[in-house]
């Protein structure tokens, strides 16, 4: 029964591409990985499976599969692969998003979403949030109005990444009194945020150098590019900086005593360290924190933040879709006026900006094949069997663009979103089941505060009055091929405000 049993299995092995010794399939994934995923699905369908050096992995392309992962299989499929670079840099896989499921993960996940990142914390997290976006604004006007023509070139990329960044840094912990009264106009970097982004931006280089070795562990033994050594490197002064986060926020409360709704993430687990000092300890303080950054900062290999890119690729659909822009702008006119600026309790009646941020996180999901999963025990996928140790990637940009779920999938639509349409609950952008995103909230809110801003007080033009190219650069991140730079003229209603800001 045993030999039935593996001719069984056999028999319903996904469907897998010819092999080559030691690599496996390693050399069929070219870059940007989700095309060469995209183009495998089209050939083996849409679930297959590869061999990726040492790792057996299945690759799902269809929305059904992907919905059969995260909920049938959704425990089964909840752990994360323990690549050995990662664990170097994820104090050994004991963050969120790297640790393995179980009473670790619980524990942190159930403080992220109830203590963290609950709707509430975020409704707390806004007063911060406006705050940066509003000096990105003052920033702009400002450089307008020495620019000739009143229209500045803006690099929107760094903009965007700077203002999110910072934002990001408010929420974790209130460096806000320590940035110096007259901040300078060509940064919107507070120096803790410049401090964190050249702390994160070491750990760039190396993971990806690091990937290799994670895939073909035979390199791993030698350590040829010596990673490993520079890799620790890096983690004690990340380790060193957050500490000192840690204890000026321990210094700040005990001044002020700290008040609930002004409470930065860092502060919330110091007085959950007060009543479970065992529990929470500065290690799973810090553990907690470098989750946030690294997940929205730097997801392992392309250098941008999630939330900023996100804001790129929207204005980049914006720049070349006038009409659409147009419509943003009349919606906002109706909705908040021109006498000040939005803030985050207008959102929710701005359909049309929540429909632009849906269709771009639509065509542009920035984690585009998710995080890898990894199974726990042997199941089946559409009655295919998986063994236990297999890796999960979910082609996220290729099912956001099948053309029987979204007509016309490549063009930019902010409409199928509209009201009644459910459209939302079918983005898979943010992932989905149990390891599902837990900073969607926050992630969304900032981007309704950014780009409306952007959209209320200025107009915009590309810099050649030629149309923005769309190219995709190399990255997990799925970055643009070329940063956005971009003409800004503040709008001639908004011309009071903005001068009073
Ligand atoms: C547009 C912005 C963002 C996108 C598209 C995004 C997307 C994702 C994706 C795809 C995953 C993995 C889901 C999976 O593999 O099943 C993830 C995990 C995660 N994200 Fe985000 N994210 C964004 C912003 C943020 C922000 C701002 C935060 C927090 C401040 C955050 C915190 C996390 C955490 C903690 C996890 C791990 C959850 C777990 O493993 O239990 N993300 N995110």
């Amino acid at each position: 029964s045993k030999i039935n049993g593996e001719i069984k299995s056999k028999q319903r092995a996904l469907p897998s591409p010819p092999a080559i010794p030691v690599l496996g399939h390693l050399h069929l994934l070219g870059k940007p990985m989700h095309a060469a995923l995209a183009r495998l699905a089209a050939r083996y369908g849409p679930a297959f499976s590869l061999r990726l050096g040492s790792r057996n992995a299945v690759v799902v392309s269809s929305a059904e599969y992907a919905r059969e992962c995260f909920t049938e299989h959704d425990v089964c499929f909840a752990n994360c692969p323990r690549f050995p670079s990662l664990m170097l840099i994820s104090y050994d896989g004991t963050t969120l998003p790297t640790c393995s499921y179980g009473a670790h993960w619980r524990n942190l996940r159930r403080v992220a979403t109830v203590q963290l990142l609950s709707a509430h914390r975020v409704g707390c997290m806004c007063p911060a949030i406006c705050a940066e976006v509003c000096a990105m604004a003052r920033r702009m006007y400002r450089a307008a109005a020495a620019a000739p023509g009143r229209a500045a070139r803006v690099e929107l990329k760094r903009r965007l990444f700077e203002v999110s960044l910072s934002a990001l840094m408010e929420t974790i912990a209130r460096t806000k009194t320590s940035r110096a009264e007259a901040d300078a106009d060509d940064t919107d970097m507070s120096p803790e945020a410049q401090e964190l982004k050249a702390a994160l931006d070491e750990f760039i280089p190396l993971v990806d150098a690091g990937n290799v070795g994670d895939l073909l562990p035979v390199l791993g033994w030698f350590d040829v590019f010596g990673v490993r050594k520079k890799i620790l490197d890096a983690v004690r002064r990340r380790d060193a900086f957050l500490q000192r986060l840690i204890d000026g926020e321990r210094r700040r409360s005990l001044v002020d005593g700290g008040e609930d709704d002004k409470e930065s993430m860092i502060s919330v687990l110091l007085s959950l360290q007060k009543s479970e000092p065992e529990v929470y300890t500065d290690a799973v303080i810090m553990a907690l924190c470098f989750s946030y950054l690294t997940t929205s900062c730097t997801m392992f290999s392309a250098g941008t933040e999630t939330t900023a890119t996100t804001a790129e690729w929207a204005m980049s659909l914006l720049l070349n879709h006038p009409d659409a822009m147009k419509k943003a702008q009349a919606e906002m006119d109706a909705a908040v006026g021109t006498s000040r600026l939005l803030g985050a309790d207008d959102l929710p009646r701005l359909g049309y900006l929540q429909g632009i941020i849906c269709e771009t996180l639509r065509l542009y999901p920035v984690v585009p094949t998710l995080l890898p999963h990894e199974s726990a025990a042997d199941c089946t996928l559409g009655g295919h069997h998986v063994p236990r140790g297999t890796m999960l990637l979910v082609n996220v940009y290729a099912i956001h663009r099948d053309p029987v779920a979204w007509p016309d999938p490549a063009a930019f639509r902010p409409e199928r979103f509209g009201e009644d349409s459910g459209a939302q609950s079918r983005l898979l952008t943010f992932g989905m089941g149990r390891r599902k995103c837990a900073g969607e909230t926050l992630a969304l809110r900032t981007l309704g505060l950014v780009l409306g801003t952007l959209i209320q007080c200025f107009d915009w033009d590309t810099v050649d009055g030629a149309k923005v190219g769309m190219a995709e650069g190399v990255g997990i991140t799925l970055p643009r091929a070329v940063p956005l730079e971009a003409m800004c003229k503040p709008r001639q209603t908004m011309l009071d405000v903005l001068g009073n800001l």
